[in-house]
């Protein structure tokens, strides 16, 4: 049986004398969980608020571990999780204990997921594995090239003719292959020498793979079709029960395939390689096949000197994979988990590999010099300061709470079953599998169709695991989403019969945060820290003139953001003009020979902006000098022709970009490999009240200066270690203490620090007199006021074919308030609902459009009942996804009755960002009983009433 719980007390491990000799075992206190006492979700790393939360409905007893495991049971404390698989069961003096056996598997944190290459670095040594993430995967030639060898790999076992694979494969990479300085020609070239011997291989394989069926013989007759044999290429692999993710190369008759672009001459494979392959062992085993081999393929083998007559030349080296080394992986797997739940670094002390043979030798001492880290290569230089090396810490533990997150969503691919999944809103189930199709490169085209209606938070170019049922258990692919409507289409490498999508967690983000947060603080410029760590003032040189004439804030704002030498801070309230200084201030740049890197947080923020600079100086700059840098799915229709294409010839692909005067792209994108190539002037980024600071750091570390655009009394950060979507929250704090370090912007903290940088833009071009009047007294000071006249006094009598006279009294006025006794649950109110549908069609028969009108709604549950409620064309949703929009009608459904037991909005920002969405009218729907209870609300009320 399987033993599953927290560690409840420090463990025990000593020598006894057996039968056998002299053997090691360790006796560690559990609670176990029992079958309908699932762990929560939100645990922390800490241990002891664990103990006290599972302290009901828990078994306490001891569980013993023999042998090797007591390795494992050296990195147990307090508050972690354990797993023993295959446990035996005794009676001890009146208590059942459960011991090891020669089956079992020991996993320390099982749900704490260790990616296959990390646990590939962390036995080259732990240390490389802690700088790797710290600097992530670096753009040059040997990567990017063995990516390509991969990728034809892939083709070939897909049926792709090599030389057509290998000319796609370089073309697609046109741009990183420029940025390298590479010609297509000399990479065919390389690429062809390390692929062929791999072809050859295949061809090989081919005559001995027959499994007896004439059928599968007359199938491989005129072309090597592996796809139709006992072959799968790469394939994502995840374990629930070892806490390991992977992509396997290649799986054969069931076993791994692992390629390597390198020579190795010796009969046997690398350590390391065989350890690899044994993840991926453990993952299929997990599926349910029982693996005993591995294979390595080296691709440089065949094409050695004839001569050369030492080594072994067979690209391909088989092993045999014994319960030792499995079980051996799993203990390396334990190490990093324990060590990454405890928030520790790893020295290089823990392995056993030379410093001086080690590539990274250096950076490796200039790492652990400048963090203060002990390292067993030593240490250059000397640390940063105190405040640096304090926020650099603290940072990293919430970047890392985060990564724990992403991996909570993964266990929720497994502990939640479909219809919670689909609750959630995470997944898309019970489809109807329509058909496949292969697409020339070898891949599949699926089609699914809804048979349940009901919106998704998916979209096209979205991620997902596409499944025949089950994203982890049964046969699933990653998968990109390519149309979703009533049918779904998707794009594969394998042909899934899918009837289940699953959004795809991914720690993409995770990564660049933390890559972000290294460079600024250890790459980045000395003065540059200075400021942000306040040991220096921001400097300005203030240019004389005028940018704009008809708002002062604004031209402020332009000559703050020209003048900056270090950063700049533009504070712009809803409907100031934020994207019209910012074309303003871009233009300004441009015309003074700058470089200019735009960038926000959402790609609808970079569209719009580029739209405005477009706009703004179309005229002075050539179309071929702007940029749009992004996936095809992420950009705007009419922003596909600036997008920067990556395929292509390298040379004209870099010239493109290098040529720029203008590129612009998301925040997320900034982080990546190409990305990170480049430097501007400035960085001028918008929603920067919505970014995390290392998410700020990761546009502002490409530039001189920067000008951050937001406004921070509306939303803050998305942080997922924060809380979750339970409940039909939108957003429930819970307890994780580190959260919070990501939930203040860079942006606002600035404004806190150095006023003097910031200027608030203080006309808005959006609301009414009256509506804007709250948000103004409440969230800016009062100091928010309409531009013009013929803002203050719009009305709904300005839309064509709507009167307010035909409005009952009460609604006439561009503020009412509509009291509801609601019928008293919590997250959903159909009376409330029902009331809107009321107001809506009240609205309608005034003249208003439907698609004039918006309604928000504090939770997600109450969304969708609104949705049953209200014709289509009215847009239903919560705050988050309003936030950047308006609409000429708004209506708020508060949802709550009775007492207010907890946040409606859950952040006051969310009401600004609510009430600031309407420009000719506003109603707001309420238990006013309810409301009274909270002073902010109940002078939301005396306004609105
Ligand atoms: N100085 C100005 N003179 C004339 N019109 C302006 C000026 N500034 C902004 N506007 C107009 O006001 C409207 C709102 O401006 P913009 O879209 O730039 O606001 P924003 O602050 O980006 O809005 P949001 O709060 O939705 O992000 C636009 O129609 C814009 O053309």
């Amino acid at each position: 049986m399987d033993v599953r719980g927290i560690v409840a007390d420090d463990v025990d491990v000593r020598t006894v004398s057996t039968s056998y000799g002299e053997t090691e075992l360790a006796e560690v206190p559990m609670r176990l969980e029992t079958a309908d006492a699932e762990r929560p979700d939100g645990r922390v790393a800490d241990g002891g608020l664990e103990t006290e939360r599972l302290a009901d409905g828990h078994e306490r007893t001891t569980v013993t571990l023999w042998n090797k495991w007591t390795e494992s049971a050296q990195l147990l404390e307090p508050g972690m999780e354990l797993l023993v698989t295959d446990a035996e069961t005794k009676e001890y003096q009146g208590e059942k204990q459960y011991s090891t056996t020669g089956e079992s598997y020991v996993v320390v944190e099982p749900s704490f997921l260790v990616n296959v290459t990390a646990i590939r670095n962390w036995v080259e040594c732990p240390r490389l594995y802690y700088l790797n993430k710290l600097s992530g995967v670096p753009l040059n030639y040997p990567v990017v090239k063995g990516t390509i060898v991969h990728e034809v790999f892939g083709d070939l076992l897909r049926g792709r003719e090599l030389e057509e694979s290998i000319d796609a494969r370089v073309e697609e990479r046109g741009l990183q292959l420029g940025l390298l300085g590479e010609t297509p020609e000399a990479v065919a070239e390389d690429v062809r020498e390390n692929a062929t011997a791999i072809e050859g291989w295949l061809e090989q394989g081919r005559l001995t793979e027959g499994d007896g069926s004439t059928e599968a013989a007359e199938s491989t007759e005129q072309t090597f079709s592996p796809a139709e044999s006992s072959w799968r290429s790469e394939q994502l692999l995840i374990s629930e029960t070892f806490g390991i993710r992977g992509r396997a190369d290649a799986i054969r008759r069931g076993a791994p395939v692992e390629l390597k672009t390198g020579k190795n001459l010796r009969k046997e494979p690398r350590f390391k390689d065989k350890v690899q392959a044994a993840c991926y062992a453990l993952l299929l085993e997990e599926h349910g096949d029982e693996v005993d081999t591995g294979t390595l393929l080296y691709t440089k083998n065949s094409a050695l000197d004839r001569n050369e007559e030492t080594g072994d030349l067979t690209p391909a080296k088989d092993f045999s994979m014994g319960a030792g080394l499995l079980k051996f992986v799993v203990r390396l797997r334990n190490e990093i988990a324990a060590m990454e739940v405890n928030g520790d670094v790893p020295t290089g002390y823990e392995g056993d590999a030379k410093c001086e043979y080690c590539f990274e030798q250096d950076t490796c001492m200039v790492v652990s010099g400048r963090l203060a880290q002990e390292s067993k290569a030593g240490q250059i230089g000397r640390p940063l300061p105190d405040e640096e090396l304090e926020y650099f810490e603290r940072l990293y533990r919430a970047i890392e709470a985060e990564r724990r997150a992403v991996h909570r969503e993964y266990a929720k691919l497994w502990r939640q079953d479909a219809q919670e999944r689909a609750d959630d809103d995470r997944a898309l189930i019970d489809l109807e599998f329509v058909e496949k199709r292969p697409l020339e490169e070898g891949r599949w085209e699926l089609r699914a169709r809804r048979t349940a209606g009901g919106t998704s938070k998916l979209r096209e170019g979205d991620l997902v695991l596409a499944s025949d049922g089950h994203p982890v258990r049964g046969d699933a692919e990653l998968a990109m989403i390519e149309r979703i409507d009533e049918e779904v289409v998707v794009t594969a490498d394998e042909p899934v019969e899918v009837t289940r999508l699953d959004v795809y967690p991914s720690e993409l983000t995770t990564d660049r945060l933390l890559v972000a947060l290294h460079d600024c603080l250890l790459k980045g410029d000395g003065r540059r820290k200075d400021v942000l760590f306040g040991r220096e003032e921001p400097a300005f040189s203030l240019p004389e003139e005028t940018f704009i004439d008809n708002n002062a804030a604004q031209n402020e704002a332009v000559r703050k953001a020209v003048g900056a030498e270090d950063f700049a801070l533009i504070h712009g309230p809803p409907g100031t003009g934020k994207t019209y200084t910012i074309a303003r201030a871009i233009r300004a740049m441009v015309d003074r020979g700058e470089r200019v890197l735009l960038s926000a947080f959402t790609n609808r923020a970079v569209d719009n902006a580029l739209e405005a600079v477009l706009e703004g100086i179309g005229d002075s700059l050539d179309d071929d000098r702007i940029v749009r840098v992004g996936s095809e799915s992420g950009v705007r229709e009419d922003m596909q022709p600036y997008r920067l294409e990556r395929a292509g010839d390298p040379e004209d692909r870099l010239a493109e970009l290098e040529n720029a005067r203008v590129v612009a792209a998301t925040t997320a994108t900034c982080g990546s490999r190409e990305m990170k190539e480049q430097a501007f002037d400035v960085a001028l980024v918008d929603e920067a009240a919505q970014l995390t600071e290392p998410g700020t750091f990761a546009a502002a570390n490409l530039a001189e200066r920067f000008v951050l655009v937001g406004d921070h009394e509306q939303l803050p950060p998305v942080v997922r270690s924060e809380g979750g979507t339970q409940h039909g929250l939108e957003n429930t704090s819970d307890d994780e203490p580190r959260a919070a370090d990501l939930t203040e912007s860079l942006f606002e903290r600035l404004v806190e620090r150095f006023p003097e940088a910031g200027v608030m833009l203080d006309c808005q071009y959006r609301m009414n007199q009256r509506i804007q009047y709250f948000a103004s007294q409440e969230f800016y000071d009062g100091e928010l006021r309409p531009a013009e006249p013929a803002v203050a006094g719009r009305t709904l009598d300005d839309l064509e074919g709507v009167t307010r006279d035909a409005l009952p009294e009460q609604l006439r006025d561009p503020v009412a308030f509509v009291d509801v006794e609601g019928d008293g649950s919590r997250y959903t109110d159909d009376v409330e609902a029902a009331r809107i549908a009321e107001l809506i069609e009240t609205y309608a028969d005034a003249g208003l459009a439907y698609d004039d009108i918006g309604v928000i709604a504090p939770f997600r549950a109450q969304v969708s009942t609104i949705s049953k409620h209200v014709p289509d064309a009215v847009a239903v949703d919560t705050v988050d996804r309003f936030q950047g929009s308006s609409q000429e009608l708004i209506i708020v459904s508060f949802t709550a009755t009775g007492q207010l037991e907890g946040p409606i909005f859950e952040d006051y920002r969310r009401i600004n960002v609510a009430l600031t969405r309407p420009k000719r009218a506003l109603v707001l729907v309420g238990d006013s009983r309810a409301l009274e209870s909270d002073p902010v609300y109940a002078r939301m009320l005396e306004w609105a009433q």
